[in-house]
This record gives structure tokens, sequence and C-alpha cells, in this order.
């Protein structure tokens, strides 16, 4: 196979909480043996790191410091991905709503983004892989060569994450769920730096009512017929 990068293409994944990134991500890394780079874990391990330091979320003197004395790496287990912050595995610490809410107010600041920015793009730069976040088609990896953007209603998407926290025994209601993906896709649309938006060249797919399997299909065969488009040349 020829590929434009050496490892392969670059597939960029973006859209609003609870739409299936992850869960596609790692699905379609699999399907196409790349690797998968969960964006998003990387701001909430600088989100957990500056809550644990006292950080103020607009204190951008500080967060440039974290961050330059940060290093984030993800390492395979199984199945499953390890977020390591400095060395430590802060997986399950990272997950909460309230560390969710955080990263989407730390992940606004500019010496945070920039810092990200330039780790992203180093990891990714050979291809072979699958960005997901809220920026990777507009400005982490705007020539990447297949980009989608994932959405779903914000009732489904709340929904989705209703029944993910109900089964790790978490008392949050479906209104106050919702409520909180609401609130979040309003911080990262509305943001100054890196706004969450859709790239003009991305294809959009709206998950509300397909399966991950049916979503998995779509992009599957996308990601292939652009990877046979390199073979023809
Ligand atoms: N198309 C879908 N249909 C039903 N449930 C889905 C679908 N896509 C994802 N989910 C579920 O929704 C939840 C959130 O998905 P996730 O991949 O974490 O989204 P994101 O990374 O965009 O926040 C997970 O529990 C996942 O299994
Ligand atoms: N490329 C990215 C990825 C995440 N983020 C921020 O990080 C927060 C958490 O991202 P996430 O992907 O882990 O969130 P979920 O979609 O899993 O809920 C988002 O709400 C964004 O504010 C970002 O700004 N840019």
């Amino acid at each position: 196979m020829s590929a434009v990068r050496e490892n392969g293409v670059i597939v960029a994944i973006d859209g609003p909480s609870g739409a299936g990134k992850s869960s596609l991500t790692k699905l379609l890394a699999q399907r196409l043996g790349y690797i998968h780079i969960d964006t998003g874990a990387m701001f909430r391990a600088v989100a957990l790191m500056s809550k644990r330091a006292g950080i103020a979320t607009d204190d951008d003197a500080r967060l440039a410091e974290l961050c330059r004395g940060l290093e984030v790496t993800f390492v395979r287990d199984g199945e499953n991905c390890r977020v390591l912050a400095n060395g430590e595995d802060v997986s399950t610490e990272i997950r909460t709503e309230e560390i969710g809410l955080l990263t989407s107010a730390i992940s606004a600041r500019k010496p945070v983004r920039e810092a990200l920015l330039t780790m992203q793009r180093a990891m990714g730069a050979k291809g072979g892989v699958i960005l997901e976040g809220r920026d990777i088609g507009t400005v982490v990896f705007p020539d990447a060569e297949v980009k989608f953007f994932l959405s779903a209603s914000a009732e489904e998407r709340g929904r989705r994450r209703y029944l993910e926290l109900a089964a790790r025994g978490d008392k949050a209601t479906l209104e106050e769920t919702i409520a909180k993906v609401i609130q979040r896709d309003q911080q990262d649309e509305g943001r100054e730096h890196a706004p969450l938006k859709q790239a003009d060249d991305a294809l959009p797919i709206d998950s509300t009512s397909l399966s991950i399997e049916e979503v998995l299909t779509v992009m599957e065969n996308a990601v292939r017929e652009r990877l046979a488009q390199d073979d023809k040349r």
C-alpha cells in the first residue's frame, strides 16, 4: 500500500461530548491497525494536574509553567489504552464529570492549547493515526487526509452519558447530565481559541439514530476509499 505519509493517512474525528468519538476511534483504529490518540484525555490530564496544583482556570502564567513540566503519554493495556501524566496512571481520575467541565474551561486557555498542539502534531505527523477531539480537522491537522464531524442531538448524547454514569453508580439525573452536555457544548463552541466547529471538508455524521456498528461502517468505507485513491496514483 502506498500512503501519503510514512505510516498511512491521518484521520481526524471531531465532535461534541457523547457523539461517539472515543468508541468509534478505538474500533476504527483496530480495523485499520492504526494508533488512536485521544486528545481530550490529554486536556483532561492538564486539568487534573492544574486542580491538584490549585491553579485558577484563568492563570495563564501558571498554566504555561504546568504544561512545560508535563508529559502526557499513552500506553497500551490489552484492548485499552492508559493515560500517563509524568508517568502516573491518571486514566480513571480524569474521567469524572467534574474534570470534564474543568477541562472545558482549561482547554480554552491559549498556553494550554499551544502546548498540546505541539505534542499532538509530533504524535501524529507520520500518519497511521486517528486523532479525536474538537479541533483536529480545523487546527491540529487541517491537512488530514480524512476528516469526520460526528454529532448527535444533545438529548441523545446526554442519555448516553447518563447510562455510563449510572453503570458506574453515579447518582446524577438524566436532566442534570443533559444540562452539563449542553453547557460543555456552549463553552467549547463559544471559545476564542480553536472552538469546536466542523471543518469545511469534513464528512458530517449524525449518530442520533445510528448504531455504533453503522457509524463504524460509514467511517471505515470512507477511509478505505481514500486509501484506494492513493494506491491508484
Ligand atoms: N451510535 C451510538 N449509538 C448508541 N450509543 C453510542 C453510539 N456511539 C457512542 N455510544 C455510547 O455513548 C457513550 C459516549 O460515547 P463516547 O465514544 O465516549 O463519545 P465521545 O468520545 O464523543 O464523548 C458511550 O457509552 C458509547 O458506548
Ligand atoms: N482536541 C480537543 C479535545 C478536547 N478538548 C476539550 O476537552 C474536553 C474534554 O474532552 P473529551 O473528548 O475527553 O470529552 P468527552 O467528549 O469524552 O466528553 C472538551 O469538552 C473540550 O473542552 C479540546 O478543547 N480540544
